[in-house]
């Protein structure tokens, strides 16, 4: 079984269609993410999914509940980390867990031993006593992703988990993504702009784009569609030299004007050993090797004709004050 089945999804605000008839399958326990840039339709995909907002048309299914028949038994079987702050920022860490754990119905017994563990899991138990205000940016990320787990969720929504942090912050809580996978068998749902936040965590990637998905599948097979790894090579002396290095694992082989030699690999990495052998059972003298794996930027640059930018001049932390603004 899925964890999560969407149909032909549809989402409108009046005229404007933000989500344009979407259809994917979320394994268990994979972490599938929503790769797209600012504006694409992540966010409101995620609010339907976790039964904020209605449906225009279509359907999805969440750990086996239909979102617009069964919105209680969604909410009782996921957890959100939305992007924008949700903590209450005059209570401590620990009030804030215990809140939260009470309107889930979960006794103050139970919670003592919950909000340790999971205060200790995202390394804030010895600040549990400290109001959230004086908590910095990551600390307060962190904060909300334990206290989305309070409830054991089969499924986690993360929002753009990191945006706005350091990269030292993002690493961070990266490894307690991957944790929550791989200890708890926790099936995660992000949205992300960052390529890097992508492919470091995602199991399957849809890439999306004005409200449509326009690619689906691992970071290696995205990279497929570009096209093969290239390597390019300086050799002493190419012309001559160019058939020796002509062997099966080499998909295309070109002299440039510049005198290297382009090679067309389908991996680079388990290319590069072979072609030093063969280079030096031929008696050929590598000079430079310089190699070019495609990135998912080039993925959404090939379907697109556009770079996937962080954001369009504007900073993320400057979007999350006018954000913050604007809620009030
Ligand atoms: N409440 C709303 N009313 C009208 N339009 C909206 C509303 N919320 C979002 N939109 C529009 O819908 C489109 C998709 O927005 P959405 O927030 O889902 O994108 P996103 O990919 O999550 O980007 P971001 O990361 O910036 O939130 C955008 O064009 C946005 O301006």
């Amino acid at each position: 079984m899925h964890a999560i089945e969407v149909e032909n999804l549809v989402k409108k605000y009046g005229d404007f269609e933000a989500v344009k008839g979407i259809s994917f399958k979320v394994k268990k326990g994979e972490i599938f993410a929503f790769l797209g840039p600012n504006g694409a339709g992540k966010t409101t995909t995620v609010h339907v999914l976790t039964t904020l907002l209605r449906p225009t048309a279509g359907r999805a299914i969440v750990a086996g509940h239909d979102v617009v028949k069964e919105p209680m038994e969604v909410r009782k079987k996921i957890g959100i980390v939305f992007q924008d702050p949700s903590v209450d920022r005059d209570l401590t860490a620990y009030e804030n867990m215990l809140i939260h754990g009470r309107i889930y119905g979960l006794s103050r017994n139970e919670l003592k031993e919950k909000i340790e563990m999971l205060l200790k899991f995202v390394e804030l138990w010895e600040f549990r006593n400290r109001p959230v205000k004086f908590f910095s940016g990551g600390m307060q990320r962190r904060l909300e992703i334990a206290r989305a787990l309070l409830h054991e969720p089969e499924i986690l929504f993360l929002d753009e988990p990191t945006i706005g942090l350091d990269p030292q912050t993002r690493a961070h809580i990266w490894e307690y993504i991957k944790a929550m996978k791989e200890e708890h068998d926790m099936t995660i749902f992000l949205t992300t702009h960052y390529m890097d936040e992508a492919e470091q965590l995602a199991d399957r990637i849809a890439i999306m784009d004005h409200g449509k998905i326009i690619a689906e599948g691992t970071a290696d097979e995205l990279k497929k569609l570009v096209g093969n790894d290239i390597i390019y090579l300086r050799l002493e002396s190419p012309k001559e030299e160019l058939k020796c290095i002509k062997a099966d694992f080499i998909k295309g082989c070109r002299l440039l004007p510049d005198g290297r030699v382009r090679l067309d690999v389908e991996n680079a990495a388990e290319a590069l050993p072979k072609l030093f052998e063969l280079a030096s059972e031929g008696g050929v003298k590598i000079l430079e090797v310089t190699y070019h794996r495609p990135t998912l930027n080039d993925v959404f640059l090939h379907l697109t004709g556009r770079e996937i930018r962080d954001e369009g001049g504007e900073s993320n932390a400057m979007k999350m004050v006018m954000r913050a603004r604007m809620r009030r």
